[in-house]
Protein backbone atom coordinates (compact mmCIF):
# COMPACT_ATOMS: atom_id res chain seq x y z
CA UNK A 1 0.00 0.00 0.00
CA UNK A 2 1.54 3.55 -0.93
CA UNK A 3 0.40 6.68 1.48
CA UNK A 4 0.28 10.03 -0.18
CA UNK A 5 0.30 13.02 2.37
CA UNK A 6 2.86 12.53 5.78
CA UNK A 7 0.98 14.82 8.75
CA UNK A 8 -1.19 13.78 11.11
CA UNK A 9 -4.00 12.38 9.14
CA UNK A 10 -1.23 10.07 7.87
CA UNK A 11 0.18 8.87 10.94
CA UNK A 12 -3.97 7.49 11.86
CA UNK A 13 -3.65 5.51 8.21
CA UNK A 14 -0.40 4.12 9.29
CA UNK A 15 -2.04 2.87 12.24
CA UNK A 16 -5.13 1.65 10.40
CA UNK A 17 -2.81 -0.26 7.90
CA UNK A 18 -0.83 -1.50 10.26
CA UNK A 19 -3.72 -2.82 12.13
CA UNK A 20 -5.37 -4.34 8.96
CA UNK A 21 -2.17 -6.06 8.49
CA UNK A 22 -0.74 -4.01 5.38
CA UNK A 23 2.57 -3.46 4.21
CA UNK A 24 3.56 0.53 3.59
CA UNK A 25 5.71 0.76 0.44
CA UNK A 26 6.03 4.39 0.64
CA UNK A 27 5.10 7.72 1.90
CA UNK A 28 4.57 10.55 -0.60
CA UNK A 29 4.13 14.34 0.21
CA UNK A 30 4.65 17.24 -2.18
CA UNK A 31 7.05 18.40 0.64
CA UNK A 32 9.17 15.74 1.88
CA UNK A 33 12.61 17.60 2.57
CA UNK A 34 13.82 15.73 5.68
CA UNK A 35 10.50 14.31 6.59
CA UNK A 36 9.85 11.62 8.32
CA UNK A 37 6.25 10.15 8.85
CA UNK A 38 5.92 6.79 11.85
CA UNK A 39 9.14 6.13 11.44
CA UNK A 40 8.94 5.80 7.31
CA UNK A 41 11.13 8.23 5.50
CA UNK A 42 9.04 10.47 3.11
CA UNK A 43 9.67 11.14 -0.87
CA UNK A 44 7.94 13.11 -3.33
CA UNK A 45 5.12 11.05 -5.26
CA UNK A 46 6.58 8.99 -8.42
CA UNK A 47 3.98 7.94 -10.84
CA UNK A 48 6.40 4.78 -11.86
CA UNK A 49 7.15 3.78 -7.83
CA UNK A 50 4.97 0.49 -7.02
CA UNK A 51 2.79 1.24 -10.05
CA UNK A 52 0.82 -2.39 -9.12
CA UNK A 53 0.30 -0.65 -5.21
CA UNK A 54 -2.66 0.77 -4.37
CA UNK A 55 -2.60 3.97 -3.03
CA UNK A 56 -4.50 5.79 -0.24
CA UNK A 57 -4.42 10.02 -0.09
CA UNK A 58 -4.18 10.43 3.98
CA UNK A 59 -4.68 13.73 4.01
CA UNK A 60 -7.27 15.52 5.90
CA UNK A 61 -8.62 18.46 3.60
CA UNK A 62 -11.08 17.40 1.27
CA UNK A 63 -10.46 20.13 -1.23
CA UNK A 64 -6.34 18.62 -1.60
CA UNK A 65 -7.54 15.05 -1.74
CA UNK A 66 -10.28 15.96 -4.38
CA UNK A 67 -7.27 17.76 -6.15
CA UNK A 68 -4.54 15.11 -6.15
CA UNK A 69 -7.15 12.56 -6.49
CA UNK A 70 -7.50 13.97 -10.41
CA UNK A 71 -3.60 14.25 -10.49
CA UNK A 72 -2.52 10.52 -9.32
CA UNK A 73 -2.01 7.85 -11.42
CA UNK A 74 -2.39 4.63 -9.10
CA UNK A 75 -5.53 2.86 -8.28
CA UNK A 76 -6.87 3.74 -4.74
CA UNK A 77 -7.99 0.98 -2.50
CA UNK A 78 -10.15 1.47 0.53
CA UNK A 79 -8.59 1.32 4.32
CA UNK A 80 -10.88 -0.46 7.27
CA UNK A 81 -9.64 -0.61 10.50
CA UNK A 82 -10.54 -4.34 11.76
CA UNK A 83 -12.51 -2.69 14.97
CA UNK A 84 -14.70 -0.70 12.40
CA UNK A 85 -18.55 -2.50 12.24
CA UNK A 86 -19.83 -2.43 8.65
CA UNK A 87 -23.06 -3.79 7.26
CA UNK A 88 -22.67 -6.82 4.64
CA UNK A 89 -24.87 -4.44 2.42
CA UNK A 90 -22.76 -1.18 2.14
CA UNK A 91 -21.20 -0.17 -0.63
CA UNK A 92 -17.92 1.49 -0.91
CA UNK A 93 -16.55 3.29 -3.95
CA UNK A 94 -12.64 3.45 -3.78
CA UNK A 95 -10.41 5.66 -1.51
CA UNK A 96 -12.02 5.53 1.48
CA UNK A 97 -11.06 5.44 4.80
CA UNK A 98 -12.87 3.84 7.75
CA UNK A 99 -11.08 4.22 11.36
CA UNK A 100 -11.02 2.74 14.13
CA UNK A 101 -14.17 1.93 15.80
CA UNK A 102 -16.62 3.34 13.28
CA UNK A 103 -19.78 1.72 12.54
CA UNK A 104 -21.81 1.73 9.62
CA UNK A 105 -25.12 0.98 8.87
CA UNK A 106 -27.32 -1.28 6.57
CA UNK A 107 -27.77 -0.21 2.85
CA UNK A 108 -25.61 2.71 3.30
CA UNK A 109 -23.81 4.16 0.38
CA UNK A 110 -20.42 5.96 0.49
CA UNK A 111 -18.61 6.51 -2.62
CA UNK A 112 -14.72 8.19 -3.08
CA UNK A 113 -12.15 9.01 -1.33
CA UNK A 114 -14.26 9.61 2.33
CA UNK A 115 -12.99 9.64 6.00
CA UNK A 116 -15.29 7.81 8.21
CA UNK A 117 -13.04 9.44 11.61
CA UNK A 118 -12.58 7.75 14.57
CA UNK A 119 -16.08 6.16 16.68
CA UNK A 120 -18.22 8.17 14.05
CA UNK A 121 -21.51 6.31 13.71
CA UNK A 122 -23.46 6.02 10.25
CA UNK A 123 -27.03 5.13 10.77
CA UNK A 124 -29.01 3.00 7.87
CA UNK A 125 -29.59 3.83 4.05
CA UNK A 126 -27.11 7.14 4.30
CA UNK A 127 -25.76 8.74 1.33
CA UNK A 128 -21.90 10.09 1.15
CA UNK A 129 -20.34 11.66 -1.83
CA UNK A 130 -17.12 12.21 -2.93
CA UNK A 131 -14.53 13.60 -0.78
CA UNK A 132 -16.33 14.22 2.41
CA UNK A 133 -14.87 14.08 5.88
CA UNK A 134 -17.15 12.71 8.65
CA UNK A 135 -14.93 13.90 11.69
CA UNK A 136 -14.18 11.98 15.17
CA UNK A 137 -17.39 10.30 17.09
CA UNK A 138 -20.22 12.46 14.50
CA UNK A 139 -23.49 10.60 14.28
CA UNK A 140 -25.41 10.72 10.60
CA UNK A 141 -28.91 9.31 11.59
CA UNK A 142 -30.88 7.44 9.36
CA UNK A 143 -31.15 8.29 5.31
CA UNK A 144 -29.13 11.47 5.86
CA UNK A 145 -27.74 12.63 2.59
CA UNK A 146 -24.03 14.48 2.72
CA UNK A 147 -22.75 16.51 -0.52
CA UNK A 148 -19.02 16.56 -2.10
CA UNK A 149 -16.16 17.96 -0.20
CA UNK A 150 -18.57 18.71 2.93
CA UNK A 151 -16.82 18.03 6.60
CA UNK A 152 -18.94 16.95 9.00
CA UNK A 153 -17.26 18.35 12.59
CA UNK A 154 -16.28 16.26 15.43
CA UNK A 155 -19.41 14.78 17.48
CA UNK A 156 -21.42 16.40 15.75
CA UNK A 157 -25.21 14.87 15.46
CA UNK A 158 -27.20 14.99 11.82
CA UNK A 159 -31.05 13.84 12.76
CA UNK A 160 -32.38 11.78 10.78
CA UNK A 161 -33.80 12.63 6.86
CA UNK A 162 -31.68 15.66 6.25
CA UNK A 163 -29.95 16.21 3.53
CA UNK A 164 -26.73 18.50 3.76
CA UNK A 165 -24.98 19.70 0.18
CA UNK A 166 -21.94 19.97 -1.00
CA UNK A 167 -18.75 22.19 0.22
CA UNK A 168 -20.32 22.53 3.21
CA UNK A 169 -18.61 22.60 6.70
CA UNK A 170 -20.62 21.61 10.26
CA UNK A 171 -18.84 22.54 13.08
CA UNK A 172 -17.56 20.37 15.78
CA UNK A 173 -20.82 19.22 18.73
CA UNK A 174 -23.53 20.47 16.34
CA UNK A 175 -26.96 19.21 15.71
CA UNK A 176 -27.73 19.69 12.44
CA UNK A 177 -32.00 19.39 12.45
CA UNK A 178 -33.09 21.00 8.92
CA UNK A 179 -31.19 20.61 5.17
CA UNK A 180 -27.85 22.83 5.06
CA UNK A 181 -27.30 24.46 1.42
CA UNK A 182 -24.57 23.93 -0.42
CA UNK A 183 -21.83 25.96 0.53
CA UNK A 184 -22.79 26.84 4.39
CA UNK A 185 -21.19 26.89 7.33
CA UNK A 186 -23.25 25.88 10.39
CA UNK A 187 -22.51 25.15 13.74
CA UNK A 188 -24.18 25.10 17.25
CA UNK A 189 -27.13 23.66 18.58
CA UNK A 190 -29.48 23.80 16.42
CA UNK A 191 -27.01 24.46 13.43
CA UNK A 192 -27.34 27.93 12.37
CA UNK A 193 -25.62 28.90 9.43
CA UNK A 194 -22.99 31.31 10.24
CA UNK A 195 -21.64 31.74 6.75
CA UNK A 196 -22.55 30.84 2.88
CA UNK A 197 -19.73 30.52 1.26
CA UNK A 198 -19.55 30.18 -2.95
CA UNK A 199 -17.47 27.57 -4.54
CA UNK A 200 -14.01 28.19 -6.13
CA UNK A 201 -11.16 30.48 -3.83
CA UNK A 202 -13.65 31.28 -0.89
CA UNK A 203 -14.42 27.59 -0.10
CA UNK A 204 -10.23 26.66 -0.40
CA UNK A 205 -10.04 29.47 2.02
CA UNK A 206 -12.97 27.99 3.97
CA UNK A 207 -10.93 24.74 3.61
CA UNK A 208 -7.78 25.65 5.20
CA UNK A 209 -9.75 27.51 8.04
CA UNK A 210 -11.40 24.12 9.10
CA UNK A 211 -7.51 22.24 8.86
CA UNK A 212 -6.62 24.85 11.17
CA UNK A 213 -9.41 24.61 13.30
CA UNK A 214 -9.67 20.72 13.80
CA UNK A 215 -6.31 19.29 12.91
CA UNK A 216 -3.56 20.42 10.52
CA UNK A 217 -4.11 16.99 8.58
CA UNK A 218 -2.08 17.56 5.63
CA UNK A 219 1.29 18.90 4.24
CA UNK A 220 1.40 19.34 0.82
CA UNK A 221 2.02 23.34 0.42
CA UNK A 222 -1.26 23.96 -0.74
C1 LIG B 1 -8.86 13.98 13.95
C2 LIG B 1 -9.44 15.36 13.85
O1 LIG B 1 -9.10 16.23 14.57
S1 LIG B 1 -10.57 15.65 12.62
C3 LIG B 1 -10.95 17.38 12.71
C4 LIG B 1 -12.41 17.67 12.88
N1 LIG B 1 -12.53 19.14 12.99
C5 LIG B 1 -13.57 19.73 13.60
O2 LIG B 1 -14.48 19.09 14.08
C6 LIG B 1 -13.48 21.25 13.65
C7 LIG B 1 -14.67 21.89 12.95
N2 LIG B 1 -14.53 23.36 12.98
C8 LIG B 1 -15.18 24.13 13.87
O3 LIG B 1 -16.00 23.65 14.68
C9 LIG B 1 -14.83 25.62 13.81
O4 LIG B 1 -14.68 26.07 15.12
C10 LIG B 1 -15.88 26.44 13.02
C11 LIG B 1 -15.62 26.19 11.54
C12 LIG B 1 -17.32 26.10 13.35
C13 LIG B 1 -15.73 27.93 13.32
O5 LIG B 1 -14.50 28.36 12.90
P1 LIG B 1 -14.18 29.96 12.99
O6 LIG B 1 -15.11 30.72 12.15
O7 LIG B 1 -12.71 30.09 12.70
O8 LIG B 1 -14.55 30.29 14.47
P2 LIG B 1 -13.68 31.05 15.58
O9 LIG B 1 -12.66 30.10 16.11
O10 LIG B 1 -13.20 32.36 15.02
O11 LIG B 1 -14.78 31.31 16.70
C14 LIG B 1 -15.83 32.24 16.49
C15 LIG B 1 -16.86 32.04 17.58
O12 LIG B 1 -17.55 30.81 17.31
C16 LIG B 1 -17.45 29.93 18.46
N3 LIG B 1 -17.34 28.58 17.92
C17 LIG B 1 -16.33 28.06 17.17
N4 LIG B 1 -16.60 26.80 16.84
C18 LIG B 1 -17.79 26.49 17.37
C19 LIG B 1 -18.58 25.34 17.38
N5 LIG B 1 -18.18 24.24 16.74
N6 LIG B 1 -19.77 25.37 18.00
C20 LIG B 1 -20.18 26.48 18.66
N7 LIG B 1 -19.46 27.63 18.69
C21 LIG B 1 -18.28 27.63 18.07
C22 LIG B 1 -16.19 30.38 19.17
O13 LIG B 1 -16.22 30.01 20.53
C23 LIG B 1 -16.26 31.86 18.98
O14 LIG B 1 -17.19 32.41 19.89
P3 LIG B 1 -16.98 33.86 20.55
O15 LIG B 1 -16.99 34.82 19.40
O16 LIG B 1 -18.15 33.99 21.47
O17 LIG B 1 -15.65 33.80 21.23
Amino acid sequence: MLIYGAGGHAKIIISLLRDAGFEIHAIFDDDPVGKTCAGFSVSNYDPGLQSAQPLILAIGNNMIRKKLAAEVSHGFANAFHPSSLIAPDVQFGYGNAVLHRTVIQTDTIIRNHCIVNTGALIEHECRISDFVHIGPGAVLCGNVTIGECTSIGAGSVVVPNVIIGKNCLIGAGSVVTRNIPDGAIARGNPARIIKQTHYGKENMAVSATYGRDGNELHSTGI
